[in-house]
């Protein structure tokens, strides 16, 4: 699972996303755009145009899935709930992971039920490039723990449980903060994001432009 606000979705989630799971071997990859972000200002963009933007972006992708199982939800979109219902539809014995990057991992002894994460899956942190990893020191220590050195030691044991820091072969500084501040500036997005999604902010007059 690669959550996101994907305000809009960008060339950095879409390539993290296939990287992410070539590196783990992984099934599939379920991309779930958050419908009420848990720990920011509501987007002006509504969850139905990211995840329309997601779907554009992902464009049949093999292995990737736009997922629109938060937009069923009402309240924050925790990630708890969405990996309790991931585990509910996989079982109990496959392995789940959640990615997210740096700057998100820096923060998530603020999230909900952290400890609890851990018991839905494994947790995969992405090296965001520009961004250097830095954790509050008793995050640091609580998370040391769980630490696993390899994906082989990520996956070792147990279905969920464990944490790994994964540096993908081809990291961009792209962020979506970046691409609507271009856009209100009247500057082009072209070669940020796919096609499809410059498209879909043009027609449907998305971020000010
Ligand atoms: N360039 C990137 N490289 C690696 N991970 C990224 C990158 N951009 C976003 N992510 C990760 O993808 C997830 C979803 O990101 P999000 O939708 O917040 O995009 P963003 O570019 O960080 O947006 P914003 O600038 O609005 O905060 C987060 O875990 C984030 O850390
Ligand atoms: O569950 C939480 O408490 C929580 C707090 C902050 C962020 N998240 C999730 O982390 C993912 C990345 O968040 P963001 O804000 O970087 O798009 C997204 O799926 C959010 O729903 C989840």
């Amino acid at each position: 699972m690669l959550g996101g606000t994907f305000n809009p979705v960008h060339l950095a989630h879409l390539r993290s996303a296939v990287e992410l799971g070539e590196a783990l071997a992984l099934d599939r990859v379920h991309m779930v755009p958050c419908h009420v972000p848990p720990h920011r200002d509501e987007p002006a963009t509504s969850a139905v145009d990211r995840l329309a933007m997601l779907k554009a972006g992902i464009d049949g992708a093999s292995g990737l899935l736009a997922d629109d199982r938060e937009l069923k939800r009402d309240g924050p979109s925790w990630s708890l709930d969405t990996l309790r219902s991931l585990r509910e539809e996989y079982g109990p014995d496959v392995r789940l992971v959640m990615a997210i990057g740096d700057d998100a991992f820096e923060r998530l002894d603020q999230w909900r039920a952290p400890a609890a994460l851990f018991d839905y899956a494994h947790l995969v942190v992405i090296a965001r490039p520009g961004h250097k990893l830095s954790l509050p020191e008793e995050l640091g220590e609580w998370l040391k723990a769980r630490h696993a050195a390899d994906p082989a030691a990520l996956f070792d044991d147990a279905p969920a449980g464990r944490w790994l820091r994964l540096s993908l072969p081809s990291p961009m500084a792209i962020s979506s903060t970046d691409i609507r501040a271009r856009l209100c500036a009247g500057d082009s997005i072209r070669f940020l994001v796919p096609r499809a999604v410059e498209r879909y902010i043009r027609d449907h007059g998305l971020y000010d432009q």
